[in-house]
């Protein structure tokens, strides 16, 4: 059965509260089941994937129980290796998992939804191979046997995915004699990733030299415990600050980080670039449609994330929008570039795939219809923004959104209908 999306009857108006950064929560969780004693985590996100993270690191052994408003997480004397752990589509749980499982006492294996197959897994499973460890296979379902003693250094290709970089710095400084770890492709996808990752280490106490902008030592040593509060998710918040400008509406997001390492954080200047207005108070943004939004040229390398509601804008403002530098996000939830090429002519409109991202034709006149969604969660931003202007839309699947906002159709309607 389709799921109907909201058509706007007037411009969207109000204040939306987003919840917590899926990709600072998910790190979060790892830091401290690495730590040295308990941590406490204050506004983790709660979906299906940080779920999938907390039942991963409580089948190696960590206890995480939730007090009050917070999420208490104690790490084990000795991680131990455990069978069929679950990372469904999450990225940040296949990407950052098994280099835990490579300190555990043990051989763990991992499984994963239905598509997790297809996407990219053999440059962190090269690394594991490097650092000692067993690995069957070169994507998931895969096994591992950690070592005796891991070794310390890898060479791998992350031109597929800045998680893998990110999933071995996490457990480096646990190795025995830390790790140098060296890109060896020719580009490096969300790089700020990269650097919300270091950037947390150093937070808890782990010294990381960047040794050229494609080579990381991580020292040996403690990784400390700490109390974190987590930022709201920057990207997520982009399908909702996109509903204003497409609307000439006004939606503020409260608790915007004054700074922050998200790359999300960019959808406000994308859409500034696109002609609506941005307002950013001490802790909140802002954006205001101010009249018909104009299409964009846009490198999304960095924040290759906001693809999906990038091109959703561009599909509802004048003239071309072309996305470069995401050649990698084929190997997303789904092929996203495939998938949002094929839904916008689904619509009507003229979009191509191009080597490294797509182009497309925007105000064209679009048709109903009902949109697929691959099982992933910003397809369906995708849609719903487009669905505001073009009344009509439904989509596929609507329970994908719970992977990061499992309160997105409520919020989303309530916001629309306000
Ligand atoms: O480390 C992270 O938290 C993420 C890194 C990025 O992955 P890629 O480098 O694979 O794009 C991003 O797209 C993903 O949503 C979250
Ligand atoms: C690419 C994404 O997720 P993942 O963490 O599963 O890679 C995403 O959320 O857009």
């Amino acid at each position: 059965m389709p799921h109907p999306l909201p058509s706007a009857h007037r411009p969207v108006e109000g204040e939306q509260v987003v919840p917590g950064s899926k990709s600072e929560t998910n790190r979060a969780l790892v830091l401290a089941a690495l730590a040295d004693g308990p941590s406490t985590l204050t506004g983790a996100l709660e979906s299906r994937d940080s779920a999938l993270m907390i039942a991963a690191l409580r089948r190696l052994g960590v206890t995480i129980d939730p007090v009050g408003e917070t999420l208490v997480v104690r790490p084990p004397e000795r991680f131990r290796g455990a069978r069929d752990i679950d990372c469904g589509l999450a990225g940040t749980v296949m990407r950052f998992v098994p280099p835990i499982a490579l300190l555990a006492e043990g051989t763990s294996s991992f499984v994963g939804d239905p598509h997790a197959s297809e996407r990219p897994m053999g440059p962190l499973l090269d690394g594991l191979r490097q650092l000692g460890a067993t690995v069957t296979g070169d994507a998931l379902p895969f096994t591992m046997t950690p070592p005796a003693t891991p070794h310390g250094t890898a060479n791998i290709d992350a031109s597929s995915s800045s998680q893998f970089v990110s999933g071995l710095l996490l457990i480096g400084a646990r190795l025995p004699t830390g790790l140098t770890l060296r890109h060896t492709g020719d580009r490096l996808p969300s790089r700020p990733h990269i650097d919300m990752t270091t950037s947390m280490l150093r937070e808890v106490g782990v010294s990381v030299a960047e040794l050229d902008d494609r080579t990381w030592q991580v020292s040996p040593g403690r990784i400390a415990a700490r109390d974190l509060t987590i930022e709201p998710d920057l990207t997520n918040a982009a399908v909702f600050l996109a509903a204003a400008a497409v609307t000439g509406g006004s939606v503020t997001v409260p608790g915007w980080p004054s700074r922050s390492l998200q790359p999300g954080a960019l959808i406000l200047d994308i859409v500034e670039r696109m002609g609506a207005q941005v307002t950013r108070g001490r802790r909140s943004a802002t954006v205001t449609g101010v009249g018909p939004l104009a299409g964009l040229d846009v490198d999304l390398t960095t924040a290759s994330e906001l693809t999906p509601v990038v091109a959703a804008l561009g599909a509802l403002a004048e003239g071309r929008t072309t996305i470069r530098g995401v050649a990698h996000i084929r190997g997303h939830e789904t092929d996203r570039i495939a998938a949002l090429v094929a839904e916008l002519r689904r619509l009507g409109a003229e979009a191509e795939e191009t080597a490294d991202g797509l182009t497309l034709v925007g105000a064209g006149e679009l048709r109903p219809a009902v949109l697929h969604t691959y099982a992933d969660h910003r397809m369906v931003h995708f849609a719903a923004l487009l669905a505001l202007r073009v009344p009509g839309i439904a989509v596929t699947d609507l329970e994908c959104v719970s992977k990061t906002m499992p309160h997105f159709a409520r919020d989303w309607a309530s916001l629309v209908r306000a």
